[in-house]
């Protein structure tokens, strides 16, 4: 039976849980539940702390599990990356409050206070800078003015965090960061296949929608030039001499400028579908 690791709080929990049970999985009924075994899947998923997911998958205790980026380089541990989930998108960033510090160049020697240790450590021995790093649990934007850390390096989304604590952004993100499926690349499990499948047909689902419109038959190369498709547009005979209908996948945030310009062009019917799920 293949053994996952999903987290079991915070950001990424109930989006990772969302997309395996689109991906065909069992999931959890109860959010205090910490196992979940679906039979006819052959998999049993482990609800932990998404700081330990590494942790568990590293060891090869788990097979699989899904977590942060940030919180992977942050352990260390020696697992890899298997597919990027797209959701739980974040920037890890250096902070400080407004007029203290204008650039990275100004790290060297002061005090650094962190819930990822690991993250900050590499870019200090990548950079050759010494600092003092603080490590803290969380709610780390409050170090600074409780006079813990001069400078503090953490998760920011929307940035309201920050706002809310007077302290502003530092150079360039440390990394960008989302939810990931991460393994041991030389010893992923044979079930595993499958699984990054139906993850990959979730991906594409979200990301695509199915344009389907009716050109003159003469306007098809121009139609087909905007709508070229993944493989390549089905293309069907319409009852209509010279006409043709058209269906494509095409880019969920492309489909009204896609849509304008085949208007303008003389197609009509453009129709638009979600994909439920698919294998390309
Ligand atoms: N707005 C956000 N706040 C915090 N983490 C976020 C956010 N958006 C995405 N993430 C990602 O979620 C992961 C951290 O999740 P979470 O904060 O739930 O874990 P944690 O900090 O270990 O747990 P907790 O906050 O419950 O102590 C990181 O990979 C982070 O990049
Ligand atoms: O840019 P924002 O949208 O404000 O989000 C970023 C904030 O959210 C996270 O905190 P979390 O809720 O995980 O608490 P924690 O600090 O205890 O981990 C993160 O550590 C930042 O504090
Ligand atoms: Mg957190």
């Amino acid at each position: 039976m293949l053994r996952i690791a999903i987290p079991n709080k915070g950001t990424l929990s109930a989006p990772a849980s969302q997309m395996l049970r689109d991906a065909g999985y069992r999931q959890r009924t109860d959010p205090k539940d910490l196992l979940c075994r679906d039979e006819a899947n052959n998999v049993e998923f482990f609800y932990l702390r998404p700081k330990d997911i590494a942790t568990y998958v590293g060891s090869g205790d788990l097979d699989l599990g899904i977590t942060g980026r940030d919180l992977l380089v942050d352990s260390g541990v020696p697992a890899s990356e298997l597919l990027d989930l797209n959701f739980g998108k974040a920037t890890f960033r250096w902070a400080a409050p407004a007029g203290a510090l204008t650039s990275t160049a100004e790290i060297g020697g002061r005090r650094i206070a962190t819930a990822y240790p690991g993250v900050v450590g590499r870019y200090l021995a990548e950079n050759e800078v010494k600092a003092d790093v603080v490590r803290l649990d969380g709610a780390v934007e409050n170090a600074v003015r409780l006079g813990v850390a001069d400078l503090i390096a953490d998760v920011v989304e929307t940035g309201a965090t920050l706002r809310q604590a007077g302290l502003v952004t530092i150079g360039d993100p440390i990394m960008q960061s989302s939810a990931i499926l991460i393994g041991r690349e030389e010893q992923v499990p044979a079930g595993a296949a499958q699984l990054l499948r139906r993850l990959q047909g979730v991906l594409v689902a979200r990301n695509f929608v199915m344009l389907a419109y009716d050109v003159r038959a003469d306007l098809l190369d121009q139609a087909t030039g905007l709508t070229p498709g993944i493989e390549s547009p089905t293309v069907s005979p319409l009852h209509r001499e010279g006409w043709v209908a058209v269906q494509a996948m095409v880019q969920r945030g492309e489909v009204h400028r896609i849509m304008d310009e085949l208007y303008e062009l003389g197609a009509r019917a453009i129709l638009v579908t979600d994909i439920a799920n698919c294998r390309l």
